[in-house]
């Protein structure tokens, strides 16, 4: 496909998408019915699709509110070629109109990539930082990895993604986590990833798990297993017996091949089989949350969240935290995680588990956003103290 006809495709999904289609379903169904795109075009048309999701505001501000003038606003955003690409030669868009020509174009406001009630939100978490938090948001976050090391050392792994055609650089203080800097797209087919040398996972997360002291032996329950990023790192970290849990079982459907990929053993536990496994030392909360650390990532997120479903979230993470009090053992610990950049999913959800259970108090905190890591993450340790 010319490069033209790509955004010509771009604009047709995206016009599905503001019609209620999710991205990745808009996308799908485009390829099917394009057997011309071959691997190159798909990705460069997902590539400007996710380009809009990112700073969809500044897009529509700078072209227009349909597909098309949001990829007309994402040209002039990145300063491209619009006359090239807006020729109408083959599959690319018509030639811009009179009035498209002739309307006014603002100065792009970073400000705009993300919704306008969340922006005091965001405040709260950057401060004096808010200008360049905001501008994060209209770029992809990097690729990091997590080095499984009961299978091989860091430098082994990246010579391993190297001989796949990856480059890495190794971060300064999180000793399981590589940056992978060139060759991202190979990573499912590379070996390192296929034999379970390494796993794809936000440095924040890595971060965090670093610095809590996970138990030698005893009893760890991962609450929110999810698919089981924090429980495989975790079990990669301790010789403690470690058990995932979701409300919605069919979410650790990958769970089993993942962990012996990784060399580890997780067990599964049904919501009736709790109580009788616990008390257990460690209880993970990985809650369901905003997910506006990782909006750089998963941009569909961010217009997707409305106040309502912000503040279901808060309830339903506030709930997560008193079941997982009640499944600890005396004097245990619970880890309490978001990839949220919201207090109120964050200080405020542990200031208000502390007001409800004085016998608790807090431990190691972490907390970085997208400019400190490449995703925001919070995590909270909150430690059994009856005494
Ligand atoms: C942020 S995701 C977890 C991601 C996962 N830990 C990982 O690393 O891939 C939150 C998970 O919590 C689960 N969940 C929601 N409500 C829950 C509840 N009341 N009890 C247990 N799990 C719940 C969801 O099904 C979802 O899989």
């Amino acid at each position: 496909m010319q490069p033209a006809a790509r955004y010509g495709a771009a604009i047709g999904v995206l016009d599905a998408w503001l019609d209620g289609m999710p991205a990745e379903q808009a996308l799908t169904r485009w390829a099917r019915g394009a057997r011309y795109a071959g691997s190159k075009d798909r990705a460069a048309v997902r590539d400007h699709v996710y380009d809009v999701l990112r700073q969809k505001g500044v897009c529509e501000a700078l072209g227009g509110a349909d597909g098309r003038g949001l990829v007309l606003g994402l040209l002039r955003a990145q300063g491209g070629d619009v006359d090239a690409v807006f020729s109408g030669v083959g599959h690319a868009p018509a030639p811009l109109t009179e009035a498209e020509q002739a309307a006014a174009v603002p100065a792009s406001d970073p400000a705009l990539n993300v919704p306008e009630w969340t922006r005091p939100l965001l405040v709260a978490r950057a401060g004096d930082t808010l200008p360049e938090l905001l501008e994060s948001f209209a770029h992809r976050a990097p690729l990091w990895l997590r080095v499984n090391l009961r299978r091989t050392t860091r430098e082994a792994a990246a010579r391993a993604l190297e001989a796949d055609g990856m480059a890495t650089r190794a971060h300064g203080e999180v000793e399981t986590a590589l940056e992978v800097t060139e060759g991202a797209r190979r990573l499912r087919q590379s070996l390192a990833y296929t034999t379970g040398l390494v796993e794809p996972q936000d440095l924040s997360v890595q971060r965090a798990i670093a610095q809590v002291d996970w138990p030698h032996d005893g009893t760890i329950l991962d609450f929110c297993a999810g698919g089981g990023g924090k429980a495989l790192a975790i079990a990669d970290r301790t010789g403690a017996e470690v058990f995932a849990h979701d409300a919605l079982p069919q979410r650790m459907a990958d769970l089993e091949p993942r962990a012996e990929r990784a060399g580890v053993r997780i067990k599964q536990l049904a919501g009736a089989d709790l109580a009788a496994r616990s008390p257990f030392d460690v209880v993970v909360t990985d809650v369901p949350c905003s997910g506006s650390g990782t909006w750089r990532r998963d941009p569909e997120a961010k217009w997707r969240l409305t106040p309502q479903a912000l503040e279901d979230l808060v309830k339903t993470q506030a709930e997560i935290l008193d079941k997982a009090s009640a499944l600890t053992a005396v004097g245990g610990r619970i880890v309490y995680m978001t990839c949220s950049l919201f207090e109120a999913e964050n200080e405020a959800q542990v200031a208000g588990f502390l007001a409800r259970h004085p016998e608790w108090k807090v431990g190691v905190t972490t907390v970085d956003t997208p400019l400190t890591a490449s995703d925001g993450f919070f995590s909270a340790e909150l430690i059994h103290d009856p005494a």
